[in-house]
């Protein structure tokens, strides 16, 4: 042990497609020698092979990538979130020193994040958990990254971090986003909007083949289209991309011989279940959640299927349906936004992060998947006023919102009379009416529960806390002490 030089400025532990990428793109750049590490050593003898260019200082032992390191020693963990990332974080704490760094690069859950950091803390090296938005390709050529950890260890780990992060508008995609767990809370926060934005596009999909009347291809037109103006973002790219794929086995569209089951790696649930914590709506993340769950139930399907004779069929060619749809999804996507952020704001609130709403706009712009024009509005709409109750008060939303009304709402009552399932769509919108409406009927549930359980209501003419006697004289009396 410890007979190597200690050559390495930066180390690399987990080769699988995000830790090999991630290794060569800081190999890449000026001054780093990269330290690499896979547990199977067999991966990292490949990577060796196929990428000399990289100068990668390779150790077949924990011990000898440790003693590659140059002091103070900075380590970035890609490997499986859980307890791979435990098994990988324990064996360096036992050999690092006081000022050393440990990143974990993974998809963790912050509560794991907030914990780790707590217990290595004692020890005076420093964890932080970044958030790395990507996929495999980000991690080549400059992903997002969303470190949290303390200031003190941002100091050496910042300028590494941003020069390879992406560039969007010669920023570095990349910043402090607050301590301890803070940046594996926005990175799941990034993700739940992820699965929003992609449950709107596969809906807006749907409405244009079903009853658009248009096959995959055409549709991928129209999204190419879409790509030019407002709605431009990586998602809509890539959308057009796999509409126009073609299966080179059966000639078939591929989208028509992908089976219909939607998979997820959790971080989505997780979104939700914060959320549901902070008491936040997040209804278009939550129905992106379950619009997978649902895709993969297929003994209910096939059930209800059985049961259902016809659908029912409704068809509204031509551009201007196109154009409603595309205004439906800007819309619906401005709620996700506004209902990730506002997630972002409990979450800082709750665990004492001081999170910069515009901030983060800023570095989601370049590098990650949710990459888009539209982060830049939101940028400027936080920017501009950090204190605003919702972003679809920003005179920028509020104006494309009400310039989609009309359209969003003809989309919804389409798709139900069509039959066509837009649980995103219509979601988003009945949230913007929960929010557009004088008066909700919370008042009526509130009555409800006051009936069934004594649980009060306030009174809109009088301050106060009151009960009716339901089961008496049905007068009412004022509960002191609430
Ligand atoms: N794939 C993607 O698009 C993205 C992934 N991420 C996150 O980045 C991380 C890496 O992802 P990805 O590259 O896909 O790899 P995987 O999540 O598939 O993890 C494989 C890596 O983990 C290592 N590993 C697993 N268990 C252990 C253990 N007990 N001890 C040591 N090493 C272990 C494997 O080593 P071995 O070769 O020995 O099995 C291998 O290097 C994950 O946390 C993932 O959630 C984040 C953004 C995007
Ligand atoms: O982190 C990511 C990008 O930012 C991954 O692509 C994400 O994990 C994909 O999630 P899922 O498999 O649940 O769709």
């Amino acid at each position: 042990m410890d007979t190597r030089t200690a050559t390495a400025n930066i180390g690399v532990v987990g080769l699988a497609v995000m830790g090999s990428n991630l290794a060569r793109n800081l190999a890449s750049r000026e001054g780093n020698t990269v330290a690499v590490y896979n547990r199977t050593y067999a991966r990292t003898e490949e990577l060796l092979a196929e990428h000399p260019e990289a100068g990668f200082v390779a150790s077949e032992t924990i011990d000898d990538f440790v003693a590659s390191l140059a002091k103070p020693r900075t380590a970035i963990i890609m490997v499986q979130a859980g307890a791979g990332t435990d098994a990988v974080i324990d064996q360096l704490v036992e050999r690092f020193e006081p000022g050393d760094i440990i990143v974990d690069g993974g998809n963790a859950n912050f509560h794991d994040t907030i914990a780790r950091e707590q217990r290595i803390a004692p020890t005076g090296i420093h964890f932080v958990g970044a958030g790395i938005s990507g996929g495999e390709e980000g991690a080549l050529h400059g992903p997002s990254i969303m470190p949290g950890g303390s200031a003190e260890s941002y100091e050496t780990l910042g300028p590494i971090l941003a020069s390879i992060a992406a560039v969007a508008e010669g920023e570095p995609c990349v910043t402090h986003v607050g301590t301890d767990g803070a940046g594996h809370f926005v990175k799941m926060i990034h993700n739940g909007i992820e699965y929003a934005d992609m449950q709107l596009i596969a809906e807006a999909y749907d409405l244009l083949r079903t009853v658009g009347g248009l096959q995959p291809a055409a549709i991928a037109d129209v999204f190419a289209g879409w790509n030019e103006g407002p709605l431009e973002s990586y998602l809509i790219e890539i959308t057009a991309e796999v509409l126009r794929q073609v299966d080179p086995a059966t000639g078939r569209p591929f989208v028509d011989i992908v089976l219909d089951q939607a998979g997820s790696k959790g971080t989505g649930v997780w979104t939700v279940q914060n959320a549901l914590d902070l008491g936040v709506p997040v209804g278009g993340i939550g129905e992106a959640v379950f619009a997978r769950a649902v895709s993969s139930k297929p003994a209910q399907r096939a059930a209800v299927q059985r049961i259902v004779n016809s659908r029912p069929t409704v068809q509204e060619a031509g551009t201007s349906f196109a154009d409603d749809v595309a205004k439906a999804l800007y819309a619906s996507k401005v709620v996700a936004y506004a209902q990730g952020f506002d997630a972002i704001i409990a979450g800082a609130e709750k665990y004492g992060w001081d999170i910069h709403k515009d901030r983060i706009a800023k570095i989601w712009r370049g590098g990650c998947i949710i990459r888009a024009q539209f982060l830049n509005r939101i940028a400027e709409a936080y920017d501009e006023n950090p204190d605003i109750a919702t972003l679809l008060e920003a005179p920028y939303f509020a104006q494309a919102v009400a310039d989609g009304e009309a359209a969003w709402r003809r989309v919804v009552a389409t798709a139900a009379l069509s039959g066509v399932p837009v649980p995103g769509f219509s979601s988003a919108l009945s949230y913007y009416d929960s929010l557009a409406v004088k008066r909700l009927p919370a008042a009526l549930v509130q009555g409800q529960r006051d009936f069934f359980g004594a649980h009060t209501y306030k009174r809109v003419d009088k301050p106060g806390t009151f009960h009716t006697l339901w089961s008496g004289d049905r007068a009412e009396v004022e509960v002191p002490g609430h």
